[in-house]
């Protein structure tokens, strides 16, 4: 969350001039819903069912650059389907991270304290991202054109 997937995703897709796709937007797209009215008026795991099919749909039809929402690889039937592809764990610390949400308008699982719930997130998810992914590239404190560039001589 704040780790940069949709901005890093959409430079890469520049520089390698290919399509990019992003679970969240594809899944507001698809329902017509913004994620934060789904989470509320539907919860967290009607969410998951819907971002679940939404990964599989793109990693089917989508050849190009996919930015997932920061919750979707906590499926194991996700992490199964990514085992095939290139995967970047974008890692932020928690100061970057609060800066970078804000107040977390628009991300309904930062509600309430946001530093601490974005501690909390960190904490819980950091093993599953490091274990999904073929590589890790730090953004703290670094620009997001630096991110893709890194990204860019790793996939190479
Ligand atoms: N390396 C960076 N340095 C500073 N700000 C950044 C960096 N990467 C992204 N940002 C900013 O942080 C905010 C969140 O970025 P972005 O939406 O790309 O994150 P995300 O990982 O897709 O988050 P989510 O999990 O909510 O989809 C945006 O305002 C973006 O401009
Ligand atoms: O980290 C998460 O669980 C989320 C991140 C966003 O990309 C959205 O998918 C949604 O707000 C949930
Ligand atoms: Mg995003």
């Amino acid at each position: 969350m704040g780790a940069g997937k949709t901005t890093v995703a959409g430079l890469l897709g520049e520089a390698w001039d290919v399509p990019v796709r992003d679970t969240d937007a594809d899944i507001e797209a698809s329902t017509g819903r913004e994620i934060s009215d789904i989470f509320v008026e539907s919860g967290e795991e009607h969410f998951r069912d819907l971002e679940a099919a939404a990964v599989a749909a793109a990693l089917a039809e989508h050849d190009g650059v996919l930015a997932l929402g920061g919750g979707a690889v906590l499926r194991s039937e996700t992490r199964e389907l990514l085992a095939g592809v290139p995967v970047v764990f974008l890692r932020v610390g928690l100061s970057d991270a609060v800066k970078r949400v804000g107040l977390g308008v628009g991300r309904p699982l930062l509600l309430g304290n946001v530093r601490s719930r974005i501690k909390a997130l960190l904490d819980e998810r950091t093993p599953v991202y490091e274990s999904v992914a073929t590589h890790v590239v730090d953004t703290d404190g670094r620009l997001p054109l630096e991110v893709a560039a890194d990204i860019q001589e790793l996939l190479r």
